[in-house]
Formats: structure tokens, C-alpha cells, sequence
């Protein structure tokens, strides 16, 4: 744990900007939490807890909630951003006149931008070419980390004074961070698993057996190192807490959003109703198009992302998509050997 206490800044008042906000206002640092709504910022300073995103959590007291990012960031040596992957450049792009040029800026989104395939490391670099760059990804959803329950995650960056940084800031009783260097396939990690999530979603849904589930999250893993391999990413980063560790959670837990997602049109209901209910984001909604698009591009093979854009975009049964799985050619098991 760091001794240091340092000026930290959260960009994004939702569930894991919040979450992330709390475990490092309990670290002992000095961290502003910068969101758009008043309302909410006030709630979070006045009775230490944000209702929208975390019900039922009391907030530590000590974490300043602001809508004004010039004073969030202000003398900040450490920033997440942890805003969608839809609003990412727009927040990076105001960031880059208000940054310090020493500052870490870690990304916490697991989404994908649709011009070019970017993945969010590569957009902010693009807005903040000085930025000192790391990712943070693993299986860390948001509620469990603002109960205080243990987990663990994976930073990784090219800089070691930016992982060390981050390792000291972030550990505590409940939460262990493990270093990397494969930012690219970090990253891949958390925007491909959600894809995946909405597929056992929907096998949830319709009630099938624990078989069945473990085939669906190990061929999804299957997919997303082919997948991977073909980017040029490293797949034996999929091996670790940010591939296996976080595709098993988003896979198997309720309190997925994507898996909720899944669920919720495996009970027959309509995308765009689901999505608008849910109110919070569910990035693989639109992974999945862009995943979609890039494994016809790239021709890599992608059965349960065909099938599942077949389902959710082309009309398909599940019946029909299924059958179709099942009696497609045999293949191999594992596609790559470190021998
Ligand atoms: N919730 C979780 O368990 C985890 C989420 N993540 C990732 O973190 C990212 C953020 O997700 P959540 O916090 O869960 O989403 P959320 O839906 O709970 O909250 C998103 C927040 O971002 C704000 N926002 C949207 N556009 C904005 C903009 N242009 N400027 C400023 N704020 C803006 C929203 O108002 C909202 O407060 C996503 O990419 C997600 O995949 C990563 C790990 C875990
Ligand atoms: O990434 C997550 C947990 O690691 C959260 O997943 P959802 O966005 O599906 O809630």
C-alpha cells in the first residue's frame, strides 16, 4: 500500500467510477469525483452516497463529488476515466487542455469506438499524445467492490512507475492489483467479454444445463483468442483475471448488466426496451456490431458472435441459430500450443 497520499481524480459518477472513487477515498487519498448532475454531486457530499448507481452504499466521507472538471483534475496525479466508451474522446478531448503533463491516466471503460475499430487506450492517446497511459481491467464489478468484497484486477502500461503507482494506490484488505504490459490485449479482454455475457444471458434464460454453460464460456474464450491472435494481441493475457477472471463473472453473474441484457432477451423481450430499462450502460450491445463487422472483415471465426447478431440484428430464432452451431463442422478444442 502506497504511504504516499496523492491527489487523485474519478472521471464519471456512474457505478464504477463511484466504486473506484471509494476504494481509493478509503486508501487515505485525496480524490474528486467529477460527474455532470448537480443533484447527484450534492447527494454524494452532503449524505455520502450516490442512489442512482450504488444503492444502498454509504460512501466514504471523505470523497469530494464536483461537476466542474477543471477543479476535479486540478493538480491531480493520478486519473481513471470512467466514463462509456461512447463519451470517451469528447471527455479526453476537454481533458487534454487541463491535464498536467506528469499526471497517470489509468481507463477503466471496456468499450470499443466504432471509427477504426479503437480500442479506449488508443482514442485517448490520440486526444492526449502525452498522457502517461495505463488500463485497469479484470473482474471487478461494481457493487461487489463497493461492498468491500475481495476481488482482484490487472493493470497494465509500458511505464513500471505508472503499474507500482497504481499496485500502492489501489491495494487494500478487500482488492490486489496484478501488473502487465499487454495494454492492447487488456483492453480486448474487457470489451470482447461482454459480448459473451449477453450470449449466456440469454442461456440463462431459457434454463439450460451447468454443461451447457461451461461449453458456451469456453468456446467464447476459444473465440476471443482467435479473435485476438488475428489483432495481433497476445492471447496469453486472456489466460489472466482480465480474459478468464472477468469473462467468468460477467458470464455467471446477475449483476452483469450485459448478462442482464442477455437474460432479458432470452425471456423474449425487446433490445431497445431492455437497454432503455436497464439505465445504466451495457457496452457489448454495441461491441457486438462492431465485433461482428471486424470478424467478416478480418475472416476470423466467430460462431457465437454470428449468432448472436443473427438473433439480436437479423431477425434469427434461437432455435435456428443453435441447430446451426451444432451441426457446423467439428473442430479443434484448443487453436494454439506455447510447445
Ligand atoms: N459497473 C461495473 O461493474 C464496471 C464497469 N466498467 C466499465 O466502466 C465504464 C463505465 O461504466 P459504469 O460506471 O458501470 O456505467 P454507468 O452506466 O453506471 O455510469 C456511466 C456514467 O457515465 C456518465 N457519462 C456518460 N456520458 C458522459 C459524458 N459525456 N461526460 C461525463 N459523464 C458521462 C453517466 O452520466 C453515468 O454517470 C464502462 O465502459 C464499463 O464497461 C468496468 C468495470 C466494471
Ligand atoms: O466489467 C464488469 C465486471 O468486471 C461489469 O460488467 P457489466 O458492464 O456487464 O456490468
Amino acid at each position: 500500500m502506497s504511504e504516499k497520499s496523492y491527489r487523485v481524480a474519478i472521471l464519471g459518477g456512474g457505478s464504477f467510477g463511484t466504486a473506484i472513487a471509494n476504494i481509493v477515498a478509503d486508501n487515505g487519498h485525496d480524490v474528486h469525483l467529477w460527474l455532470r448532475s448537480e443533484e447527484r454531486a450534492d447527494e454524494i457530499n452532503q449524505r455520502h452516497v450516490n442512489e442512482t448507481y450504488l444503492p444502498g452504499i454509504q460512501l466514504n466521507p471523505s470523497l469530494k463529488a464536483t461537476t466542474d472538471l477543471a477543479e476535479a483534475v486540478q493538480s491531480a496525479e493520478v486519473v481513471f476515466m470512467a466514463v462509456p466508451s461512447k463519451s470517451c474522446r469528447e471527455v479526453s478531448r476537454t481533458l487534454a487542455g487541463l491535464l498536467s503533463k506528469d499526471c497517470i491516466l489509468i481507463s477503466t471503460t471496456k468499450g470499443i469506438e466504432a471509427d477504426g475499430f479503437k480500442l479506449m487506450s488508443q482514442v485517448i492517446h490520440e486526444e492526449i499524445p502525452y498522457a502517461r497511459l495505463g488500463v485497469m481491467s479484470g473482474p471487478n464489478l461494481a457493487k461487489e467492490l463497493a461492498e468491500r468484497q475481495i476481488t482482484a484486477t490487472v493493470i497494465a502500461s509500458q511505464d513500471t512507475n505508472v503499474t507500482e503507482t497504481i499496485q500502492g494506490l489501489l491495494q487494500c484488505s478487500y482488492f490486489r492489483v496484478y501488473a502487465g504490459e499487454d495494454i492492447f490485449g487488456l483492453e480486448l479482454c474487457g470489451a470482447l467479454k461482454n459480448v459473451y455475457a449477453i450470449c449466456s444471458g440469454i442461456a440463462a434464460a431459457i434454463g439450460v444445463g451447468s454443461n451447457t454453460q461451461s461449453v458456451l464460456i469456453t468456446r467464447s474464450l476459444a473465440e476471443m483468442c482467435r479473435f485476438a491472435v488475428k489483432k495481433g494481441a497476445d492471447p496469453m493475457t486472456f489466460m489472466g483475471l482480465g480474459g478468464v477472471g472477468d469473462l467468468f463473472v460477467t458470464c455467471t453473474s446477475p449483476l452483469s448488466r450485459n448478462y442482464r441484457v442477455g437474460y432479458s432477451l432470452g425471456q423474449g423481450k425487446d433490445l431497445d426496451a431492455v437497454v432503455e430499462e436497464l439505465g445504466q450502460v451495457a457496452e457489448g450491445v454495441n461491441t457486438l456490431k462492431l465485433l461482428y463487422a471486424q470478424a467478416e472483415e478480418l475472416d476470423v471465426h466467430m460462431p457465437l458472435v454470428r449468432g448472436l447478431y443473427g438473433i439480436i440484428y437479423n431477425g434469427q430464432s434461437l432455435d435456428e441459430v443453435v441447430s446451426t452451431m451444432m451441426s457446423a463442422d467439428q473442430t479443434r478444442d484448443v487453436d494454439f500450443s506455447l510447445r
